[in-house]
């Protein structure tokens, strides 16, 4: 039976065209009105409906995902890194997946602490930093999996190192078998406040920032403090950068702590060990105050379903700058710089006050943040970073700004000569 399209006047529930067969469109031409026709159309395909079989499925998947502050990690009495997520059975190798620097750094110890326990592991070390974002090195990390035998639940891989690492092997896990459970041990600042209870993961992709990746949490995250303890300065501040983030949006408390101790918070590591810090431990506050936060936001919308994000401060204009600017900005030093980019658009629209925006400007130089970079003037790559994350936000610009240090406001009446006020802005700084 051939088909051909006839605009028929739709009935109550139909609002478009309607394929009719060409049987029926044969009737127009004997003088049958279109509405005749399509409502035999209709009610012919409504009985041969009743015949047809159809099928619904609709589930849902509980997640729990524990993220819990574990001191002495690495000591051989503590059983917790070597444990199977929901008290399994361990039943072959398993494979630790580690970064050079990480390798460096905890090497002996990680293999002391699993060698000390008995416990039958792999080690895999991927290159640092961001640029190492691959899917190749998903791929590496796959075949490993091969190699070793992992199984689908009895042998979760163990990933210790900052975001990258963490975020290439939450792909793998993700991809492998279709999903694996795994550990995840951040040692990064941003990796410990921020990275530590995300479901996402991904990888860099022709030049775009977590192209590729999917929501896949793991069921552990295990946080020591100490384990940041040697990370250098650089890092830490760029591990600020999102606590900023944190602070800005949903938590005046947090912007004060890093206001006062920022500098302290760096030399420290947030480890509390100076006279400064030691008493109102602003190093845990931090650390504390700032996963709260993240928690929250992400429990209640952890698919993304909504795109309207506060989280994502900070984050509208940064991933183009800092793509373009790889490897001379880390992604925390990227962030803290759009997050005043956009304090300085919400001083700008009059919905944030002057005072507010230097005590941003302020804090962020405390913390020992640039707070500028000369990409952050150059408008036409910004114009078409918020075009990119335009896409990346359903088509919408869903852009956070600032009401006050707290408080946020969604808008979606951005204009480019915002923009370039804001972009002329930075750059005098
Ligand atoms: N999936 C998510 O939700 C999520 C959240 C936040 C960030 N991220 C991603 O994380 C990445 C940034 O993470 P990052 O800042 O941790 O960077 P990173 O992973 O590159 O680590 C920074 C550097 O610190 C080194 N390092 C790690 N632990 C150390 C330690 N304890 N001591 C000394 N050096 C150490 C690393 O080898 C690396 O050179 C970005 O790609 C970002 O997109 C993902
Ligand atoms: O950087 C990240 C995640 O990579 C987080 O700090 C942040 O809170 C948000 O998840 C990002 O704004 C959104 O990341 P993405 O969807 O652009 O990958
Ligand atoms: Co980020």
């Amino acid at each position: 039976m051939g088909l051909q399209t006839v605009v028929a006047q739709p009935p109550q529930a139909v609002r478009h065209a309607v394929a009719i067969p060409s049987e029926y469109a044969e009737g127009a031409e004997h003088g049958l009105s279109r509405r005749i026709i399509a409502n035999r159309f209709e009610e012919e395909t409504r009985n041969m409906m009743d015949k047809l079989g159809h099928w619904t499925l609709r589930t849902s998947q509980d997640v729990e995902i524990e993220v819990s502050e574990t001191p002495r990690l690495l000591d051989p009495a503590n059983p917790r890194l070597a444990q199977i997520p929901g008290g399994g059975e361990e039943s072959g190798t398993r494979l630790v997946i580690v970064d050079e620097h990480v390798e460096e750094i905890f090497g002996q110890r990680i293999r002391e602490y699993f060698s000390t326990r008995g416990a039958q592991v792999s080690y895999l070390t991927l290159p640092a930093g961001d640029e190492h974002k691959t899917i190749d090195n998903v791929l590496r990390i796959a075949s490993r999996f091969n190699e070793i035998g992992t199984e689908r639940t009895g042998t979760p891989p163990i990933v210790m190192g900052g975001g990258v690492v963490q975020d290439v092997a939450g792909l793998a896990a993700t991809l492998y078998r279709r999903g694996i459970p795994y550990v995840r041990v951040p040692t990064t600042l941003l990796g410990q406040i921020d990275g530590s209870v995300s479901a996402k993961n991904g990888v860099n992709f022709e030049g775009f920032r977590n192209r590729l990746g999917t929501f896949n949490p793991p069921p552990v995250t295990l946080i020591d403090r100490t384990l940041i303890a040697s990370l250098p300065e650089r890092q830490v501040q760029s591990g600020l950068g999102e606590a900023l983030k944190m602070a800005l949006i949903k938590d005046a408390e947090l912007f004060r702590l890093l206001e006062e101790y920022g500098p302290d918070l760096v030399s420290e590591r947030l480890q509390d060990t100076g006279p400064r810090t030691s008493g109102p431990e602003a190093g845990r506050q931090v650390m504390h105050r700032a996963i709260t936060g993240m928690a929250e936001e992400l429990e209640k919308n952890l698919w993304e379903r909504d795109l309207l994000r506060i989280v994502d401060y900070g984050h509208t204009f940064s991933p183009a700058v800092e793509m373009r600017a790889l490897p001379d900005l880390l992604h925390g030093e990227a962030v803290a710089m759009g997050c005043l980019f956009c304090a300085v658009i919400s001083a700008h629209r009059g919905l944030l006050s002057q005072e507010d925006l230097d005590r941003i400007v302020g804090c962020v130089r405390r913390m020992g943040l640039h707070p500028s970079h000369p990409m952050f003037s150059d408008v036409a790559l910004l114009r078409k970073g918020l075009a990119d994350t335009v896409r990346h936000r359903g088509g919408a610009q869903h852009l956070t700004l600032l009401t006050d240090i707290g408080q946020t406001v969604f808008v979606e009446d951005l204009t480019d000569s915002e923009i370039d006020g804001a972009a002329h802005w930075m750059g005098a700084l």
